[in-house]
């Protein structure tokens, strides 16, 4: 098979990384860089199969500047919400694509061990479960490729487990201990489940690796730029700064906004989320978020 993977970060890398093992695979990114196999945006953007691996908030302005149909099938690699109209991922990407050419990768990822070529599972989710296979099968023996068609459900899974490992941070950097923490992730699996539930999302799909698995990964290790967001919103330091020394994209911190705005509009409870958005927004002392949480 021959795939393009669009987006040269972290994940895009990793993702390259794994498709690489059975497929022939390029990879292409805004600035150069030094892949093998590296070609230009306009040189990807013919290939039939894509991967792409751009952060959620950027994806609209990309499609909108590069993106022309010429029948490709797209694999989308982000997490995240758009925090300017609250669109999931699936609507942004299917104003420019039909449904059943969209396919969504999520669940326990860390780029780091994927690079490594550890074992890992994962989802591939799309309303077109061929499309889902065709995917999964082109990954490599190392990760076990799960398919559905809960596009809603995984989507709201690995975007709200960035905001709950915010939370998870700033549990841990405040050292509340290993109970706080398991509270935290249990009730934090419980509100996106409830998120999720209200945009018709399968109430099994939680349970799973986009899930549980995904949201257990994330809220409880340093290896998630979401969970050192909040050692740092912990450590008392500003956003900006925590950002800055991050260099990378922590989709946890947009999303918190998009989902603080959907829980006012649609008049759901999201205790958890409404307090991440209190210490990124209104700078609410992380103390005082837990105060609140567990009166
Ligand atoms: N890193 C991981 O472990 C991991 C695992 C699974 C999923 N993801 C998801 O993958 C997505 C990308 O994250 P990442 O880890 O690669 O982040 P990253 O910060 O490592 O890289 C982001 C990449 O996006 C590019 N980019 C940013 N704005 C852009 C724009 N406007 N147009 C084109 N390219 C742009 C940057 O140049 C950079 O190469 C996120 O949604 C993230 O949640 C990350
Ligand atoms: O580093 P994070 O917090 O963006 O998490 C990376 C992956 O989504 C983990 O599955």
């Amino acid at each position: 098979m021959k795939l393009a993977v669009i987006g040269a970060g972290k994940w895009g890398q990793a993702l390259y990384h794994a498709f690489s093992q059975k497929n022939d695979v390029v990879i292409t990114s805004r600035s150069h860089k030094d892949i093998p196999h590296f070609v230009s945006m306009k040189e990807a953007l013919e290939y039939e199969y894509l991967v792409i691996a751009i952060p959620a908030q950027a994806v609209r302005g990309w499609l909108e500047e590069n993106f022309v149909d010429k029948g490709q099938k797209i694999l989308v690699a982000a997490k995240g919400i758009e925090t300017a109209t609250g669109s999931f991922l699936n609507e942004i990407y299917g104003e420019f694509v039909d449904a059943d050419r969209l396919a969504f990768i999520s669940g326990p990822s860390f780029a780091a061990e994927v690079q490594k070529s550890l074992p890992t599972a994962l989802v591939i989710s799309s309303t077109n479960l061929e499309l889902a296979k065709t995917y999964a099968d082109a990954l490599p023996e190392y990760i076990r490729g799960y398919v559905n068609d809960d596009v809603i459900g995984e989507e709201v899974a690995g975007a709200y487990k960035n905001v709950i490992a915010i939370a998870g941070g700033v549990c841990d950097g405040l050292k509340l201990g290993n109970n706080a923490r398991a509270a935290l992730i249990s009730r934090g699996l419980v509100e996106m489940t409830r998120f999720g539930e209200a945009f018709g999302a399968k109430t099994e799909t939680f349970l799973s690796l986009g899930g549980a698995g995904d949201l257990f990964l994330t809220a409880s290790s340093t290896l998630s730029r979401n969970y050192r967001v909040g050692i740092g919103l912990a450590q008392g330091k500003k956003i900006e700064d925590i950002l800055e020394e991050l260099g990378e994209v922590a989709e946890g911190v947009p999303t918190a906004k998009a989902l603080y705005l959907l829980a006012k509009q649609k008049e759901i409870y999201l205790p958890i989320a409404t307090e991440v958005h209190a210490m990124l927004e209104e700078g609410k002392d992380p103390r005082q978020s837990v105060r609140d949480l567990l009166g």
